[in-house]
């Protein structure tokens, strides 16, 4: 069966509605996909299944054993391994008070490596949650198939959050095309039975009608100057940052500063770096993370020695103090045309910004996109492509700097995790020759973009 013909199907049972549904997340979306009733069509629920696993085969997946996400996947999955004679695994949504109180039913042993079965994804949290579950009784996640990937998070979500994971593969199709989610009509034309993924280029992404102006100035310039590199000048002199913006401007859509790490900041160091910026045509972001209260940062924002809101573009602040912190940084830097991304997930070993931390982040950001251009992430975490998402922890090789600093490549951040700016420090500062190391990150993040985009991006 192809997706074409199972996508009629499914509609015809009414398993793909359209109107106005919330999802998990909280999100609202005119179309809505409702596997549960499957179980009233046998025959379609053997397709499903069929189809299904003979994406496991195709793929070559190895697993111990097979895990439905509760509850529609259960049956999916208990199909799929009875049909194959495959173990299967019962993941619980709540622990029994009696007996073994287990949260895996089915017989495993430690390191035993397990393929998570999802029915539909739009954050991806499913699949988080089960495969946490599975990885506290010592089970290896490894993979994941998916029916429906709604396009929204998900798989960036998956790949990088599953328990020692190496991949996710999607069955089918997407059910949103970037026009869709806009609000538009448009749906996806879509190939049979190939997965089919449509993105919007940079370019694109900043004539969005909704869009922040600071988002779109960005968005364009990346594209003008074909960068999607973010060098963070973690130095100590003025005299130093200088130079380097002046040196590295041409290779760079975006300079982060540490500002209260110089040792001998004026005001003058502000403007020189806003001449700068404009000689050389990126932002400025200063990445002072706030986390305090309203009025606090408002003043920590607009005053003090630093005065952040006179020449840095771009801020960022933890979500932690609610949405006041947003409003504090807003009431300064809106009618300045500033803007501020929120800090969706940390780079560093052990971080607590994940799971449904990142999703309250995310609503957060939906409800004040008139100030929040966008995150501070490991991957792409938002839905809205509106949005911009900026990767620390970048170096050309994966490893760690011994103080939970963890490192990702280029290709992964961007092209693996969809990610849209790589922000790179030590791996161009301590390089004998930071100009020719900016180009190569320059040329390593472009390229991973234009890979992502696929063979007509050129
Ligand atoms: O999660 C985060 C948030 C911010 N950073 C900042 O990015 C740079 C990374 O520097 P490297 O030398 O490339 O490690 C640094 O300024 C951090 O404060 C981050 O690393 N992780």
């Amino acid at each position: 069966m192809c997706i074409d013909s199972l996508i009629l199907k499914l509609h015809e049972v009414n398993a793909v509605k359209f109107g106005q549904y919330k999802l998990k997340s909280g999100m609202m979306t005119p179309i809505y996909i409702d596997l549960r009733v499957l179980v009233s069509h046998p025959a379609l629920m053997n397709q499903v299944s069929s189809l299904m696993y003979q994406r496991v085969e195709e793929e070559g997946l190895q697993f111990d054993s097979v895990c439905g996400v509760p509850y529609t996947a259960l049956p999916i999955a208990t199909i799929i391994c009875s049909r194959n004679e495959l173990p299967m695994l019962i993941r619980r949504k709540e622990a029994k008070d009696y007996g073994t109180r287990r949260m895996v039913e089915g017989s495993y042993r430690e390191g035993d490596t397990c393929l998570i079965i999802e029915d539909t994804v739009t954050t991806g949290s499913s699949i988080i949650e089960t495969s946490e579950v599975l990885y506290k009784e010592g089970l290896k996640v490894t993979d994941a198939i998916v029916l429906m990937d709604r396009e929204q998070g998900a798989p960036n979500a998956s790949t990088t959050k599953l328990p020692g994971a190496s991949s996710e593969f999607i069955v089918g199709n997407n059910t949103f095309s970037p026009k869709e989610e806009n609000g538009n009509e448009a749906p996806a034309t879509k190939k049979p039975c190939v997965e089919q993924k449509l993105e919007l280029s940079y370019a694109d992404r900043s004539k969005l009608p909704n869009i922040h102006p600071l988002a779109s100035k960005l968005l364009k310039l990346m594209e003008d100057k074909r960068s999607n590199l973010c060098v963070s000048a973690d130095v100590t002199s003025s005299q130093e940052l200088l130079q380097l913006a002046d040196s590295l401007g041409p290779k760079i859509c975006v300079l982060k500063t540490h500002v209260d790490i110089l040792e001998d900041y004026t005001a003058d160091c502000g403007q020189k770096l806003q001449e700068l910026a404009e000689k050389h045509n990126f932002l400025i972001f200063e990445d002072r993370k706030f986390a305090d209260i309203g009025n606090t940062v408002k003043h920590q924002y607009k005053g003090g020695l630093y005065q952040i809101s006179s020449w840095s573009h771009i801020v960022n602040a933890h979500a932690v103090p609610g949405p006041g912190v947003v409003n504090g940084l807003s009431a300064v830097g809106k009618s300045l045309g500033r803007g501020c991304l929120l800090i969706a997930q940390m780079s560093s070993q052990g971080s607590l910004a994940t799971g449904e931390y990142t999703q309250a982040v995310l609503k957060m950001a939906e409800e004040q996109s008139d100030f929040v251009i966008g995150f501070i992430c490991g991957s792409k975490v938002g839905t809205r492509p509106e949005f911009i998402h900026m990767t620390p922890g970048v170096q050309m090789q994966a490893g760690g700097d011994g103080l939970g600093q963890q490192y990702s490549t280029p290709e992964e951040v961007i092209h693996t995790k969809a990610s849209d700016i790589i922000i790179v420090g030590r791996g161009v500062l301590e390089a004998p020759d930071r100009l020719k190391a900016a180009e190569s990150y320059r040329k390593s993040g472009w390229d991973a973009y234009t890979k992502r985009l696929g063979p007509n991006s050129q």
